[in-house]
């Protein structure tokens, strides 16, 4: 399954909750929506799967046999953000009802619904209402209960939150598993680390606005386009003679014998390191990448500085 996403807009009475937000997600991948809390990774998925309508801009669905006019429920799975499943049932009677909404046959369900349980480690659980379980545990059966049917696209709305390190490795496994089968797989989350080595593709948002997209090293790109380089030397004395350097935008010591230093764009670093050598004899040197998370808290940080400029500008 495709999914072309362009110029799309939705806004509610006071707020545009998304705006002018364009992305491409095909067969086989995994992408996904990063952004800090009312962001508009909710509204944009909620538009996806015909919960709601846009005020402007496209959304058009294909798969190998062409272009698709909307979504049946058996073509994607949405695990939403408010979780719906019956406290007073039992976790058997939860997942064979959904799986029967869903029209599996009634063996084959039985089949799914006991290799999940296997997988997610609550088999011996299975008879307990849901209330009883923690919020971890109830998010793995709402999983089970969205993945249940084995559709071609995915779109979970924050898939990680309130489980574990292990469940969340789990989860990511099951993901990557999905990937390699050739489904399309959208999520929203907030773990970065996460992210980094699960995505293909990721969008960047804050207050409705792409902010940067694309894959990894594309996101990088937008966010960190200096060239940053950590360097073993004596950072006092790099701090006092690199600052006065033509090539050399900013120099920050991290401890005694550590400095980060941004290259001007320009400059042939070939040429540069003998010159910084020759004033400061540097130990090593290497090409410093900010991890997602690190991007990420620097982009919506200078993101939200600029917007509380701008309404102290208007007031
Ligand atoms: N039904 C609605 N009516 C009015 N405003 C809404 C509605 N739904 C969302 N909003 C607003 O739209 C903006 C985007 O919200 P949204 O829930 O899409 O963000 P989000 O990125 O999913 O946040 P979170 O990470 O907290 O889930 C917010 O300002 C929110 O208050």
């Amino acid at each position: 399954m495709n999914i072309q996403i362009t110029n799309l807009t939705k806004r509610y009475k006071t707020v545009t909750a998304v705006d002018n937000i364009s992305l491409t997600v095909n067969s086989g991948e995994i992408y996904a929506l990063l952004g800090p809390n009312g962001a508009g990774k909710s509204s944009l998925v909620r538009m996806l799967v015909g919960l709601t309508q846009a005020d402007e801009g496209s959304i058009e669905i294909s798969n190998s046999n062409g272009p698709r006019p909307q979504l049946s429920p058996e073509d994607f799975a949405y695990l939403p953000e408010d979780r719906g499943l019956y406290q007073d049932r039992t976790i058997l009677d939860n997942l064979g009802f959904i799986a029967e909404l869903r029209g599996l046959d009634k063996s084959l369900a039985q089949q799914r619904i006991e290799q999940w349980l296997e997988y997610f480690d609550l088999s011996e659980r299975k008879k307990e209402p849901m209330r009883q379980l923690s919020k971890g545990n109830q998010q793995k059966v709402q999983l089970i209960a969205t993945l249940l049917h084995d559709p071609d696209l995915v779109i979970l709305d924050e898939p990680f939150s309130g489980l574990d390190p292990v469940n969340q490795e789990h989860v990511m496994n099951v993901l990557t598993e999905l990937k390699q089968r050739g489904k399309t797989v959208l999520l929203s989350a907030h773990q970065m680390a996460l992210v980094e080595r699960l995505a293909d593709k990721m969008l960047l948002m804050s207050h409705g606005r792409a902010l940067a997209q694309g894959t990894l090293a594309e996101i990088r790109a937008t966010l960190q386009p200096q060239r940053v380089y950590r360097i073993e030397c004596n950072a006092q004395m790099a701090q006092a003679h690199w600052h006065q350097h033509d090539g050399i935008v900013d120099v920050t010591e991290i401890d005694n014998d550590v400095v980060h230093v941004i290259v001007d764009p320009y400059v042939d670093v070939e040429q540069l390191w003998p010159q910084l050598n020759q004033q400061v004899p540097m130990r090593s040197f290497s090409p410093l990448q900010l991890g997602l998370h690190e991007m990420y808290l620097n982009t919506i940080e200078q993101n939200n500085n600029k917007s509380k400029d701008i309404q102290h500008e208007l007031a």
